[in-house]
C-alpha cells in the first residue's frame, strides 16, 4: 500500500506558517490535504485553522480535514489513518503538520519515527521552515529553536519579504545558508514558490528507486572534511565549539567521503555511538553509503538519535559512486566525527579480515 507523504511545516512563532499553509490549501493540488495543528501547553494560537478546528477533525470548506492535536501527534497519525480507511474523514492524499513557532522540531520528528506502525502508514516527505524576512535575523541571534528548525529543513521558505529591505534578505540567505546549505532556500512570492514545487521539491520517500541523490543530498554545498587515516580517535575532541560561525550559531556543516566501500555493520556502530554519545548534538544526518558486497547504494538519514529505516535506490548516479555523509551539528567538532566513523569502519574491517585468516 501506498504510503501517504508527510509534510512538517515549522518556523519561529509569527513567521508565517498559517499565511502560507492558508494559501497552499487555497489551490486545487492541496484540496486532498488533512492538516494537523500540533499544539502545546498554554500557548495561545487563535488563527482561523485552529478556530475551525475542534476536538476532532473539522472538514474545511475546500474540503481539507483539520484538527488540532495537544502533545504528541504519533496516536493522532494513526487514528485519522484508520478514520480515512473506515470512510469516517474524507480521502486525504497527504498530511501537513503545522507545529507552534516554539518547537523544537527534533522531538516531533523523533515522535514520528519512533512509531513502526506509524511507519508502515506514512513517510516523512519533507521538513518546510518558515523564516521570517523582518525579524529572523534577530530570532535566530535569540532563540536557539529558531536555529535548529532551518538546520533540519529541507526547505527554507523566507515570508514578509514585501516588509523587508534587501539588503536584509540578501544577509538572511547568506546566515541560512552557513547553517543548513543543502536546503532548498526561496522567499515567499517566488515563481517556484508555488503549493505542489513546495510539496514535491522535498519529497524523499523511502521507498521511492527514483530519488535524486545529488540534489537531496547537495554534498557539494557542505564544508569537506578529510578523514585522517589511521590516527584513531583523539581524546580531547568531542564536543567542542570551534564551529561557531560569525553570527555564533555554534552550527556546523559538513560533508565526510569515503571511496571505498564500507561495512555496513562499522559505520551502523559508529553512528550509534555518536547518536549514544552526542545525540543531541547531531540535528541532521544524511547519506548515500556504498555499502561493501552491495551493488546499489543505501540511503540513510536521521535527526539527532533516531535514524529513519535505511533504504536501497535502484542504481548509482552515472558519475558518482562513493559514500557520502553530510551532518549538521550544534556545538560538535567535525573532525571528532571524522575520525569516529574512520575508527569504527577500520575496526569492523579488520575484524573481518581476521575471522577469514582463521
Ligand atoms: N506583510 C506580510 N505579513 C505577513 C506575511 N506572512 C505573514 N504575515 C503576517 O504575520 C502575522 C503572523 O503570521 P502567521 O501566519 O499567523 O504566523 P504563524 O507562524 O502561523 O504564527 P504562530 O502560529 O502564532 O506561530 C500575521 O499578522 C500575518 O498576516 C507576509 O508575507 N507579508
Amino acid at each position: 500500500m501506498e504510503k501517504i507523504p508527510l509534510t512538517v511545516l515549522t518556523g519561529f512563532l509569527g513567521s508565517g506558517k498559517t499565511t502560507l499553509l492558508n494559501g497552499l490549501l487555497k489551490t486545487p493540488a492541496l484540496a486532498d490535504s488533512a492538516v494537523l495543528i500540533n499544539e502545546f501547553g498554554e500557548i495561545a494560537l487563535d488563527h482561523y485553522l485552529i478556530e475551525a478546528a475542534t476536538d476532532s477533525a473539522v472538514v474545511l470548506d475546500n474540503g481539507c480535514i483539520c484538527c488540532t492535536v495537544r502533545g504528541a501527534l504519533s496516536g493522532a497519525l494513526r487514528s485519522l489513518f484508520w478514520q480515512r480507511n473506515d470512510k469516517k474523514v474524507p480521502y486525504f492524499k497527504r498530511v501537513i503538520i503545522e507545529t507552534t513557532g516554539l518547537a523544537d522540531p527534533a522531538p516531533i520528528l523523533h515522535d514520528l519515527l519512533s512509531h513502526p506502525t506509524m511507519l508502515q502508514h506514512y513517510r516523512l516527505a519533507g521538513v518546510i521552515v518558515c523564516v521570517d524576512g523582518l525579524f529572523g535575523a534577530e530570532q535566530l541571534d535569540r532563540h536557539t529553536e529558531a536555529v535548529k528548525q532551518a538546520a533540519v529543513a529541507d526547505r527554507i521558505l523566507i515570508t514578509k519579504t514585501d516588509l523587508a529591505t534587501t539588503n536584509q534578505i540578501d544577509a538572511l540567505r547568506t546566515r541560512l545558508r552557513e547553517i543548513n546549505p543543502g536546503a532548498d532556500l526561496s522567499r515567499t512570492g517566488e515563481e517556484n514558490c508555488d503549493a505542489q514545487a513546495i510539496l514535491d521539491a522535498v519529497a524523499y520517500d523511502s521507498l521511492s528507486k527514483t530519488l535524486d541523490v545529488q540534489q537531496w543530498l547537495k554534498a557539494e554545498t557542505y564544508r569537506r572534511v578529510q578523514v585522517r587515516r589511521g590516527v584513531g580517535l583523539s581524546k580531547k575532541a568531542m564536543l567542542l565549539t570551534e564551529e561557531i560561525n560569525r553570527h555564533g550559531d555554534h552550527i556546523g556543516a559538513f560533508c565526510i567521503t569515503f571511496n571505498e566501500p564500507l561495512p555496513w555493520n562499522g559505520l551502523l556502530l559508529a553512528l550509534e555511538m555518536l547518536a549514544m554519545v552526542c545525540g543531541e548534538h547531531l540535528l541532521r544526518i544524511k547519506g548515500i553509503i556504498d555499502v561493501e558486497g552491495e551493488d546499489k547504494p543505501r540511503v540513510i538519514h536521521g535527526v539527532q538519535h533516531m535514524f529513519f529505516p535505511s533504504s536501497t535506490l535502484a542504481r548509482w548516479p552515472d558519475d558518482w559512486r562513493e559514500t557520502k555523509l553530510v551532518f549538521i551539528v550544534r556545538d560538535m567538532d567535525a573532525e571528532f566525527v571524522a575520525q569516529t566513523l574512520d575508527h569504527f569502519i577500520e575496526a569492523a574491517k579488520n575484524k573481518t579480515q581476521q575471522e577469514m585468516a582463521n
